[in-house]
């Protein structure tokens, strides 16, 4: 799991971060479908840093590859803004879902591959939101598709498909759940550069899906720009309490630990439909952060397991973030509590290897809540080739855990992320129809 955190050219690092997207397959801006054939939605190479956005580095002619054995989105770089967007489907039959799986196709190959608006006719309602203005541009999108329980449980036809781990999220202790943020029948996890452009996606996919998407809830985040350091290094960036968040995440860069981690291979006994895809955990976490910021930080970092200024592990305060800490040789919890958050989630033992996850989270800030509290938190997402060993594992462990006077988790659900798709002639869920066409006369 180890990850090359150094650039090796310090400067210019916008210089350095653009290649990396050239190399991910950025073709001409202008086309919809322009390189979609060849572009593939592929994790970035090793030399990429931390999956933090980088400043400068941003614009808005960056182009993730829709095309691919996976979606994008996942082990693709996490830029400053995301949402999770949670739809009830209206599809009675298998051609319905094969026409929506269709029409967000179309869409998402348009809005990540960017263009230009159709003319405007004034005898119709615009084509678009016009947000953006008529020219598209692709600025990092991503859209991720994802499907819930009950998509599979209500429908005979789909039944028999659901992915083996694919259930509806039930409650652990310390949940309030809000029956208005939960669940869905399929999420779209759109990932932008800026704000504009999720929203922008959001209104796209919705006009042009009203005959089988209802949104249902929808929560949005961001995650602060990073500017590296003299060395190059670029840290990870910080949630709502302050604390480097992402530093011990595996390395998306590394397809062997993403074949391991992330996505659904042979081996995991899923109907065969579903390989390339992966378990999407989506928790809408409330933070305290009144009650947090009147804490000791003494305390907040025993709470965490790591120091707050540079994220060092308790046992090496003095190194940096991505320093692993060494919990055999701290066996009665002097350094890092027992209970520390870092340690119940990843104890590291040689068990503790099959619960691994690739966290994907975005702070949220929702406004005041009504006793005039920030109404603030982490929007945490994650990826998981076994949703019972991933996250469900983790969650377990964490459940009591000291950390949990500050947070709420208040909504969220469990999905399974389609296979991405084969060429510019292959839709999403291709292989979902094809298997239902199969199983159904
Ligand atoms: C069940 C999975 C997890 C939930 C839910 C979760 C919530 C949560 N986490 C933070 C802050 C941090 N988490 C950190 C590390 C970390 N968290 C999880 C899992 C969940 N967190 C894992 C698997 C790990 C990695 C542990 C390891 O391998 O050492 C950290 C430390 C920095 C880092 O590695 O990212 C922070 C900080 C909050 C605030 C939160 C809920 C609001
Ligand atoms: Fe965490």
């Amino acid at each position: 799991m180890s990850r090359n955190r150094r650039a090796d050219t310090p400067a210019p690092i916008d210089g350095h971060r653009r290649q990396v997207l050239k190399g991910l397959g950025l073709a001409a801006f202008g086309c919809p479908f322009a390189g979609i054939a060849t572009a593939r939605a592929e994790a970035p190479p090793a030399h990429h840093m931390t999956d933090a956005p980088v400043a400068n580095a941003a614009s808005a002619e960056d182009r993730v590859p829709f095309l691919g054995r996976h979606q994008a989105g996942i082990t693709t770089p996490r830029p400053a803004n995301g949402m999770i967007a949670s739809f009830d489907v209206i599809a009675e039959t298998p051609d319905d879902l094969e026409a929506l799986f269709k029409t967000l196709t179309g869409r998402i190959a348009f809005l990540t591959g960017g263009g230009v608006s159709p003319d405007l006719d004034p005898r119709l309602p615009p084509a678009g939101s016009g947000i953006l203005g008529p020219v598209i541009r692709p600025d990092a999108l991503t859209v991720t598709v994802s499907l819930g329980a009950s998509l599979f449980d209500d429908r005979a036809w789909l039944k028999e498909l659901k992915p083996r781990r694919l259930s509806r999220m039930t409650r652990f202790p310390n949940d309030a759940l809000d029956a208005a943020l939960c669940h869905g029948d399929l999420t779209l996890q759109i990932c932008a550069n800026t704000q504009d452009t999720t929203i922008h996606a959001l209104r796209d996919i919705i006009r042009n899906t009203s005959r089988h998407l209802v949104l249902r809830w929808k929560q949005e985040g961001t995650v602060p720009v990073i500017v590296p350091g003299p060395d190059g290094v670029v840290e990870s960036a910080r949630n709502f309490l302050g604390f480097r968040d992402g530093s011990a995440n595996p390395d998306a860069g590394d397809a062997a630990a993403m074949e391991r981690v992330v996505w659904v291979g042979p081996e995991r006994g899923e109907p065969e439909w579903a390989l390339g895809g992966s378990y999407q955990l989506v928790r809408i976490i409330r933070n305290f952060v009144e009650r947090w910021d009147r804490t000791p930080l003494r305390e907040q970092e025993r709470i965490m397991g790591r120091t707050k200024v540079a994220g060092a592990p308790l046992d090496r305060p003095e190194a940096d973030e991505f320093t692993v800490p060494d919990y055999a040789a701290d066996a009665h919890g002097r350094l890092t509590p027992f209970d520390a958050h870092i340690r119940l989630a990843n104890p590291r033992t040689p068990a503790s290897e099959e619960n691994l996850i690739l966290r994907r989270p975005f702070n949220y800030s929702n406004g005041v809540t009504r006793s005039g509290q920030l109404d603030q938190g982490l929007l945490f997402i994650c990826y998981q080739g076994d949703l019972e060993k991933g996250f469900i594992a983790v969650q377990r462990r964490l459940d009591g855990e000291p950390l949990e006077e500050y947070i709420k988790p208040v909504g969220g659900g469990y999905f399974f992320t389609l296979p991405g798709i084969r060429d510019a002639s292959d839709h999403l869920g291709s292989t979902l129809i094809a298997a239902v066409r199969k199983t159904t006369p």
